[in-house]
């Protein structure tokens, strides 16, 4: 199976991450093959990665094993029935969606094919190998599901679900809290500008000490987080009164919140595709 040819169809952020964590992790170049309807795209992941591209997606059906759906949710109906209509019998394919808020029903349901079908979520730090993916999986064989664990692997750390719904929680765990990272980041960035530095100089000083402060808590797992965040916290000092005013406007259960409202639109968009 590692052997097989990959087809990324919808070739945007999310599959530019997940092909590029896969290049630079050993994955053969001419093993995958993106397709895009806009040229641009795939001249620049020709360019960075050398794969294979086309935007020819009945193609890709036809000549790859595993077919990656990689389109927004709104598009997935249309390109299904493009596929259903160009006659390639992908029977015996393996489909993987990336696709929030889609479940296998419905993805089956699309193709008019009870499929082997992965349900992907992961983030767009695939890229550099620093991803997370929560995969589920139903009617894959063993030898698939090893298939589908290095292939995101590549890309990261790889873990699987038992339960479908549990995709919705990655979601909002890992596959939109990127965005929740980069908006504290733009936050101070923001308030550093206020304060008179240069575009150049916030940037960079909010950028390093967010690296400085994850690769704290990766270098050392036997502190919690929450040890790591007193250590920076001298008792009636500075970071104490900056941390008392996050908390007394409910940083924390924003942030629940927030994640409440991540699933709510996975599961509202479930209904609506
Ligand atoms: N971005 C993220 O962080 C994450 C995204 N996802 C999921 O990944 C999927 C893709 O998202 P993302 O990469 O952000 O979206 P993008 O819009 O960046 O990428 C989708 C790409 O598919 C192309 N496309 C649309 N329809 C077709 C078609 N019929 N044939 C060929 N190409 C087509 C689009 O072209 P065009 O540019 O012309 O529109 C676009 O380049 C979504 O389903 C999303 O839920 C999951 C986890 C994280
Ligand atoms: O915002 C979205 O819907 C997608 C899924 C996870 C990240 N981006």
């Amino acid at each position: 199976m590692s052997n097989k040819t990959i087809a990324f169809i919808g070739t945007g952020n999310m599959s530019y991450a997940i092909i590029g964590g896969m290049i630079k992790n050993g994955f053969a170049p001419q093993s995958i093959i993106a397709t895009n309807r806009n040229q641009d795209k795939l001249a620049k992941v020709a360019a960075d990665f050398q794969v294979q591209t086309t935007s020819d997606n009945n193609q890709a059906l036809r000549d790859a094993d595993v077919i990656v759906l990689s389109v927004k949710p709104q598009m997935m109906a249309e390109l299904c029935q493009s596929f259903i209509d160009s006659g390639v019998d992908f029977s015996d394919k393996l489909f993987i969606s990336v696709a929030a808020g889609i479940t296998v029903a419905r993805l089956r349901a699309m193709l008019a094919q009870k499929v082997k079908m992965v349900r992907c979520m992961p983030n767009t730090p695939c890229l550099l190998g620093r991803g997370v993916c929560g995969l589920y999986g139903e009617d894959i064989s063993c030898e698939e599901r090893e298939y589908v664990t290095k292939v995101f692997s590549a890309t990261g750390i790889a873990t699987w679900v038992e339960q479908e719904s549990q995709i919705n929680d990655v979601i909002a765990v890992t596959g939109s809290s990127p965005a929740y990272f980069f908006l504290f980041m733009e936050a101070i960035e923001e308030k550093a500008k206020a304060l008179g530095f240069s575009d150049e100089q916030a940037r960079q000083l909010v950028q390093q000490t967010a690296l400085g402060a994850a690769e704290m808590a990766v270098s050392q797992p036997d502190i919690s987080i929450a040890q790591l965040r007193a250590n920076v916290t001298s008792k009636g000092g500075t970071t104490h009164a900056a941390v008392e005013h996050l908390k007394s406007q409910h940083l924390h259960s924003t942030v629940a919140g927030a994640m409440d409202a991540c699933i709510a639109r996975a599961e509202e968009m479930e209904q609506e595709i």
